[in-house]
């Protein structure tokens, strides 16, 4: 079997976060199964220059506004059909954001391309798996002409325009309406995958049964408690290839669970990286700084981390203002706190192989990758008790510790006093070496591998194609 999958960004070539990793693993994975990936992406200036090969299978004169081609390609171990159009995507920096830090004002047609693509592309495909609202028109372009899985990252970013967006799209007028793309009077792109989807899933079991309550549901829980037959939660993996503590590059030193002390020498460079002195336990933030991720509660939650004689390292962009706030933290804790504003994939790795602890600690999270990354390289995650956190970290409560089976520490609800809670739990757990370095190894240990949930999606797809 072969699927199309269609997805704004892959690891290597465009990553702005866990998306990319997600579409950039799952062909690997599911080759295992039996299954061939080709994965379509928009023609941003890395993913053109990366492409080899590119032999142009489909032309149009003009597509949205400019001549566009279909190339065939393959780069990185990866096949690919991208979609060259340089008056949408030829535009150096973020895919979704201009030089001002604000969306591409033509992001809506941008988007609408790729699912118009999709849809041509499709030929030949026994099903299509679209990921996140930028892929969300493709199953209003395909009709039904191919299966259709759908597949929820992050239900916060919906894809939604005004109704003035639709005449632009060429669908039938029919699409516009409720059992269609329309969204509270405009159009919904999230909205459209989720009503065209043959299934719809997400990244983790937990965040599947959220998505459905009215707390969670983002406004989409009325329409995911209608579709709930065609909904499932499919946990993320790591590709533990890219992903080795014994081989990254990115490392000062390379360790494994057979020799995890070799981790101090990471810590000394991260120490170093991030103007922080001595003290311990060192905690890591790395993700983007949102409302969703929680730095503002590590922020609140401070005065315990610094009482404990903890250390913070913070890696991230996004808000301004939550930027700012991090610049500051670091100014007035010096030594103490340390805050590098930026995205940078070696310091990350440098940190999850060199940090105590990593703090996830997310008001709402569908899996959340820093934490399977934490675990893979040996420090044991902080995490709030939500979504796919909830489903990949094992509490250092007193049975899983008398049982051995602790590989982090859950805290709920996502607040900061929870979070000091569990703050001072950690720096507890990390004076007591034995205690420690047992969690440390069971995290090294843990399964954060493709294998069980690359099984799943195989499943899923060939109970879909076979009816
Ligand atoms: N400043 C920085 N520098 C370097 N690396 C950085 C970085 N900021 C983030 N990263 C990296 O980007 C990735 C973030 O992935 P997550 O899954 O944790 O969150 P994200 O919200 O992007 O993904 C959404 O999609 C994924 C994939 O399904 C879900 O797991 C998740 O819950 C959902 O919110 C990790 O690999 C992390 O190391």
């Amino acid at each position: 079997m072969r699927v199309l999958a269609v997805a704004s960004e892959c690891f290597p070539l465009v990553k702005t976060g866990g998306l990319a990793d997600v579409v950039g693993a799952l062909p690997g994975a599911l080759a295992a199964e039996g299954i061939g990936v080709t994965t379509l992406l928009p023609g941003y200036p890395a993913v053109l220059s990366a492409l080899e090969g590119g032999e142009a299978v489909r032309e149009w004169p003009e597509l949205f506004g400019g001549p566009a081609r279909l190339l065939r390609g393959a780069t990185a171990g990866l096949d690919l059909i991208v979609l060259e159009a340089a008056h949408l995507y030829g535009r150096p920096g973020n895919p979704y954001l201009g030089p001002d830090g604000q969306d591409w004002a033509d992001n809506p047609i941008r988007f609408a391309a790729l699912g118009r693509a999709a849809a041509e592309a499709a030929e030949g495909f026994g099903i299509v798996h679209a990921h996140d609202w930028q892929a969300g028109l493709a199953g209003a372009y395909l009709r039904g002409a191919r299966p259709l899985v759908f597949t929820i990252h992050n239900l916060a970013f919906q894809g939604r325009y005004p109704a003035e967006l639709f005449p632009r799209l060429g669908l039938p007028a029919e699409a516009f309406a409720v059992e269609g793309l329309e969204y509270f009077g405009g159009v919904g792109f999230l909205k459209a995958g989720l009503h065209y989807a043959d299934r719809i899933t997400t990244v983790s079991p937990t965040y599947a049964a959220e998505i459905r309550t009215p707390e969670g549901g983002m406004g989409l829980d009325g329409l995911l408690r209608h579709r709930a037959a065609a909904v499932s939660g499919i946990l993320n993996g790591l590709d533990t290839a890219e992903w080795n503590p014994a081989t990254d590059q990115h490392l000062a030193a390379r360790f494994s669970l057979a020799e995890p002390e070799a981790r101090a020498a990471n810590r000394a460079v991260l120490q170093a990286r991030f103007g922080l002195g001595e003290g311990g336990p060192l905690f890591l933030f790395v993700g983007r700084l949102a409302w969703q991720k929680g730095i503002d509660l590590v922020l609140d939650a401070l005065p315990a981390l610094l009482a404990e004689g903890g250390l913070l390292a913070i890696l991230g962009t996004g808000d301004r203002a939550l930027e700012a706030r991090c610049r500051e933290a670091a100014a007035v804790n010096p030594g103490r706190v340390g805050a590098v504003i930026g995205f940078d994939e070696g310091l990350a790795r440098l940190g999850y192989g060199g940090a105590d602890a990593v703090l996830v600690p997310s008001r709402f999270e569908p899996c959340g990758l820093a934490q399977l990354c934490a675990l893979r390289y040996g420090a044991p995650p902080v995490v709030t008790r939500v979504g796919g956190l909830a489903d990949t970290v094992i509490d250092a409560n007193e049975a899983a510790l008398a049982a051995g089976a602790a590989t982090g520490v859950q805290f709920a609800p996502p607040s900061a006093e929870a979070l000091a809670g569990a703050l001072r739990r950690t720096a507890a757990l990390w004076r007591d070496s034995p205690a420690w370095a047992a969690m440390r190894r069971n995290a090294l240990a843990a399964d954060v591998s493709w294998a069980r949930s690359a099984g799943r999606y195989a499943d899923l797809f060939k109970d879909l194609v076979n009816g």
